[in-house]
């Protein structure tokens, strides 16, 4: 993702000491994310502990270090993600270990203890599987503030705050709280008729601005909420309500070209791992960092200019200065 090519063996264990002893980071953006209120919204966390690492790094740009720095990033990602959970769980502060994959450090940092193979599998499916997708709104949002050479840690709090939305990367939570509004899969052709056909809420999880077909990626998470489901009895009706509620979707609204995207299963799959409904949008920002640094990075680096659009004004050519007293 960052180097454009698969690497040799000795560069992936350059890149992964680098990861391996990355994982700390400053006891005021742990002891941020304590101090704020155990409900406190997940990317808005992460928004502050980011805005802290902004503050107290704030990097300028250096070829030479550019991509060992988007590698710290991903890095503190996980240890900030970790201890959100751990927070808002009560538990005590943990900084991920080095592993065999991110995946494990992350997960085994904020469970507190070894996690099962199957689980760390799906994890690491998970992080592949949301690691890019072109310019999407959040990676947008995020090569604006980079195109200003604002400094990296400053664009991951620009490209969080875009993703946050339902719309976006928030879609998978919300795809996940109509699995659970709906409760049991006989209720599903009741809730979709009342919700989706009467009331024209959209159904979320489905559609894309690109595909007019299945998503890819939403194949791919379903084989693993599949996995995650055997043996697990509410994962497994969580999932036999998405793939009814899927096949409703499909026959409603293909002719428009709306399918399953790739957030309709993924909550699946990390409800599955264990995580409970308000650290989705999170995972999805741990994977895409790493997307969203290779994007800001081969900006900067190889076709840096300013991002400034213009608009085109179409109200009226001239309008009086009427004093705030003479307004009515
Ligand atoms: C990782 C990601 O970010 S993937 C996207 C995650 N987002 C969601 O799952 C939220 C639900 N989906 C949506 O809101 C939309 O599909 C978007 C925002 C993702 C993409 O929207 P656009 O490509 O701009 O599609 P647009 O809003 O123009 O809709 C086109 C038509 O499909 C319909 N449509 C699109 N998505 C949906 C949906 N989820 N449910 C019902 N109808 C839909 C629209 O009502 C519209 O119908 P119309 O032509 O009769 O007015
Ligand atoms: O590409 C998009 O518009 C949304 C996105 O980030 C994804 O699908 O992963």
């Amino acid at each position: 993702m960052l180097y454009g090519e698969l690497p040799k063996k000795s560069d992936l264990q350059r890149v992964k000491n680098k990861l391996d002893e990355s994982f700390e980071v400053p006891d005021q953006a742990i002891n941020l994310i304590y101090s704020l209120p155990k409900e406190s919204e997940t990317i808005g966390l992460m928004e502050a502990a980011f805005g802290v690492l902004a503050a107290i790094y704030n990097p300028t740009w250096e070829k030479a270090k550019n991509k060992d720095i988007a590698i710290e990033i991903v890095a503190k990602t996980a240890t900030i993600l970790a201890n959100i959970y751990r927070a808002k769980e009560g538990l005590k502060p943990r900084i991920p270990q080095p592993s065999e994959s991110l995946a494990r450090s992350f997960l085994e940092a904020a469970f507190g203890g070894h996690v099962e193979d199957k689980k760390v599998k799906a994890m690491d499916i998970a992080l592949i599987l949301y690691t890019d997708h072109e310019v999407p709104a959040s990676t947008t949002a995020g090569l604006v503030a980079a195109s200003t050479l604002s400094d990296l840690y400053s664009c991951i709090v620009a490209a969080l705050s875009a993703l946050k939305g339902p719309l976006h990367g928030g879609a998978a939570e919300e795809a996940f709280k109509q699995f659970v509004e709906i409760g049991s899969p006989e209720k599903v052709d009741e809730w979709f008729k009342t919700n989706i056909l009467d009331k024209k809420k959209r159904l979320m999880g489905f559609g894309h601005r690109v595909y007019r077909t299945f998503d890819p990626r939403g194949k791919i998470f379903k084989k693993y909420a599949e996995e995650l489901a055997s043996g697990n009895e509410q994962v497994k009706k969580y999932l036999d309500i998405a793939e009814r509620l899927e096949k409703l979707g499909v026959e409603t609204f293909s002719g428009k070209g709306v399918y399953p995207n790739t957030d309709f299963y993924s909550g699946i799959v990390f409800y599955g791992i264990g995580f409970p409904i308000y650290m989705f949008t999170g995972i999805f920002a741990l994977s895409r960092t790493l997307g969203w640094l290779a994007h800001f990075i081969e900006y900067v680096e190889e076709q840096h200019r300013l991002i400034r659009p213009r608009a085109l004004y179409v109200g009226p050519s001239q309008r009086d200065y009427v004093p705030l007293e003479n307004r009515g």
